[in-house]
């Protein structure tokens, strides 16, 4: 008799997202999201989807297994577990003054010349341990993963020399040892220009020095990285020192994922087309030409509606980019400027502030954003072979996880990760 770790039945929808293998979507396709209404899904011991369809067929196909357990989802929604493409998560202290001083009319370049910003928050985490920086992280992975995330982006970029970023990336590196939630690790030791050094200074450390000892890591087995960034802005990393970083983590076998043309138009945009990056993230001041290049390259844009919202600055041209064929994708950036952990508010703002339909959105924050993180073979939908990630909402329409804005703690009932229930009624299980 055949026997299974999960079955999950009787769902008023279950939302495939893409049902025939799709790396991602763009317009036309986040539009049509695959829905099944009145579905079940079957996941495998080895913590795969092995099956998803209409309930009364999943029943008859697996009449005769046995299942270690089964979840009765009549009147609630299975969708796909979130997908989190950018995120700041290891860091000590925070910059609750600096949200007031912003609110006060502080601009954000204004706070980080003045010493505030990522410097304020290199100094703490610089002087944290790996111990204290660990249970902070693992708080914030609990909480993304209350709110649905099972995926998430998480970056380095709080040490700024060798030291500290390994110490960033070996905290990344234990989360994702011990912790359910899926972990895609960024090397950003170009986030910002250290005090006291000239960005052509901070460009030679990070490829004579950083870069080097993380390879050594990575091919001594030591630490896993998987993408490369830098903050290309005015007075951070130009657009010279950007291409010779992210070549180098090219070089290197990283997947080319960084901040670009947020604060100023830098041509950030046309440069990671060029050099094939996976995804750039802001976009705030992309140009016309930028969004071109991007949807030729099959770049994917990372909209980050929080930044926006919060820092007041005009909002990325979602729209521009989806009619282009950009495929766009969302993440929560959550860092302590913008302290947000969930991608249910983050896929409301962008309906709301970005004009993304729901279907778009939530595209967005599942396959797209599984693609920007080189996952989307294995996450960012419910379809056979992929990873059994799945959300259980308590709505008879799945729409309701964006639409009720800052409820999603009540909506969801269950986070599944691998097959396994790892967020059941209010309680975290196994983080
Ligand atoms: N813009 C650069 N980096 C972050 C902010 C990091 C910070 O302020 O600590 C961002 O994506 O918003
Ligand atoms: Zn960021």
């Amino acid at each position: 008799m055949s026997s299974f770790k999960l079955l999950v039945k009787g769902a008023k929808q279950v939302v495939l997202v893409s049902k025939n293998g799709e790396k991602f979507l763009t317009k036309d396709g986040m539009q049509n999201l695959a829905v099944i209404e009145n579905g079940s899904v079957v996941i495998g011991h080895d913590g795969l989807i092995k099956a998803v369809g209409p309930a009364d067929s999943i029943e008859s196909q697996f009449r005769r297994a046995v299942f270690d357990k089964v979840l009765d989802a009549t009147g609630m929604c299975v969708l796909p577990g979130l997908v989190d493409a950018h995120t700041h998560p290891v860091w000590a202290g925070d910059r609750v003054h600096e949200f007031a001083m912003k609110l006060a009319g502080a601009t954000y370049m204004e706070v980080h010349e003045a010493g505030g910003g990522i410097h304020f928050t290199v100094r703490h985490t610089h002087a944290a341990d790996s111990e204290t920086l660990l249970q902070g992280l693992k708080g914030r992975l609990e909480r993304m993963l209350r709110a649905g995330t099972t995926l998430v982006e998480c970056k380095s970029g709080y040490g700024l020399e060798l030291e500290t970023e390994l110490k960033m990336l070996s905290v990344i590196d234990s989360a994702r040892k011990s912790s359910p939630i899926g972990i895609s690790s960024t090397y950003c030791g170009a986030h910002a220009v250290p005090r006291g050094k000239t960005m052509e200074q901070a460009t030679e450390d990070i490829l004579a020095v950083q870069l080097p000892a993380i390879q050594k890591h990575i091919s001594a087995g030591s630490l896993q990285v998987d993408n490369i960034d830098v903050f290309c802005e005015k007075g951070v990393f130009d657009l010279n020192s950007t291409r010779r970083i992210l070549q180098a983590g090219k070089d290197m076998g990283l997947n080319i994922n960084f901040h670009g043309d947020e604060l100023h138009p830098m041509n950030s945009a046309q440069l990671g087309a060029e050099l094939g990056a996976l995804a750039i993230s802001h976009l705030e001041e992309v140009t016309d030409e930028g969004i071109a290049a991007m949807a030729a390259s099959q770049t994917s844009a990372v909209l980050l509606p929080t930044t926006a919202y919060i820092l007041r600055l005009p909002c990325p041209r979602a729209r521009d980019m989806l009619d282009a064929g950009v495929i766009v994708s969302l993440g929560s950036d959550f860092n302590p400027n913008a302290y947000c952990c969930s991608m249910p508010m983050v896929m409301h703002l962008a309906c709301v502030t970005l004009k993304m339909s729901l279907s778009e959105a939530l595209a967005a924050a599942t396959i797209n954003a599984a693609y920007a993180l080189n996952c989307s073979h294995t996450h960012g939908s419910v379809e056979p072979g992929k990873q059994g990630d799945l959300l259980i909402i308590n709505a008879p329409r799945w729409e309701h996880l964006i639409y009720q804005f800052g409820s999603h703690q009540e909506l969801i009932r269950s986070v599944i990760i691998k097959g396994n229930i790892v967020y059941e009624n209010d309680k975290v299980l196994g983080v």
